[in-house]
């Protein structure tokens, strides 16, 4: 039997939002940015999660993080519930949250110093992440001398560098060119099947998902739910391969994209309904005035 790395059970995610109703008049309001989230990840998988634009997928991610926590529900790690963030889980964000006064060398060196590891052997273990990134000979460059793909590849490097169980990475190509992000994506494939380490990797884009992700959990509108998981058939992808142009490749991107029309429509329903009732309370209030 296999036992979930991430098991997400039945995570409700709100938060409560200001008002302002005009005539110095604010309400506090409960926004459902999540809903009944139930989701398991296994060892060493590479799981996609894709969806429209505020659905909650940075949400999701923060509360695997740690950094927030669910309203109802849990999530365990190994079985155990996430109480706060912690070096069993790195993260890889949109922006490359590099130190700009640090080397690349210095900026992969920083988690193991947080992991009280010796001198040497930090410097040897950086060197070598930097390696598996691609990078070696930029080790004594600063982030503004390095491009986009080379900052993101060094924050990639630092975040396995201390060896977490899972990586969790936000949109971490989407402020990239086309081009660089197809290699890194890529090149991020290359890692996981060289480091074995389980991925929650996030995304807008249905191409880089389906290339990607081993499985893709696509998410409804807020609030947030998995509408469906899509099994990925593609082994042992290699480089040589056009997968993109493969048939089933073209089908399953036509498949997320059905999903995802919908919600995005639903998306706009919902906020052109919104706007409506609160120009008719303003409405009311100033009849009432
Ligand atoms: N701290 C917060 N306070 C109030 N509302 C929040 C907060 N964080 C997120 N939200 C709301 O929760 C919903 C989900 O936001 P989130 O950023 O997780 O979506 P997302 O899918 O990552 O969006 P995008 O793809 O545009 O980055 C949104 O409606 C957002 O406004």
């Amino acid at each position: 039997m296999t036992t979930a790395k991430i098991s997400i059970q039945h995570v409700h995610k709100s938060f409560r939002i200001q008002r302002n109703l005009g005539h110095l008049q604010e309400s506090w309001q409960p926004v459902s940015a999540l809903q009944d989230i139930h989701l398991e990840v296994n060892q060493g998988e590479f799981m996609v999660i894709v969806g429209p634009s505020g659905c909650g997928k940075s949400t999701l991610l923060d509360l695997l993080a740690g950094l927030t926590k669910p309203s109802s529900g849990q999530i365990l790690l190994d079985g155990k519930a996430i109480a706060g963030p912690d070096l069993d889980r790195g993260i890889v964000f949109q922006q490359y949250a590099l130190f700009p006064w640090k080397t690349a060398l210095a900026n992969v060196e920083f988690g193991l110093e947080a992991k009280g590891i010796g001198k040497k052997e930090r410097r040897e273990a950086a060197l070598e992440y930097i390696q598996l990134v691609g990078l070696s000979g930029f080790e004594n460059r600063y982030p503004h001398e390095l491009s986009g793909g080379m900052k993101q590849r060094i924050a990639i490097a630092r975040s396995l560098a201390y060896d977490p169980e899972v990586l969790l990475m936000d949109e971490p190509f989407a402020a990239l060119d086309a081009q660089t992000r197809e290699t890194l994506q890529s090149e991020l494939l290359r890692i996981w099947e060289a480091t074995k380490k389980t991925i929650i990797f996030i995304t807008h884009g249905i191409e880089e998902a389906v290339y990607l992700g081993q499985r893709v959990a696509v998410m409804s509108s807020r609030p947030g739910r998995i509408k469906e998981v899509i099994e990925v058939p593609f082994q042992g992808r290699s480089s040589e391969e056009d997968l993109r142009a493969h048939p089933e490749f073209v089908k399953l991107r036509h498949h997320i994209w059905d999903l995802l029309k919908d919600e995005v429509q639903r998306a706009q329903e919902q906020e052109k309904s919104s706007s409506l009732h609160y120009e008719q309370h303003k409405l009311t209030n100033k009849g009432g005035a």
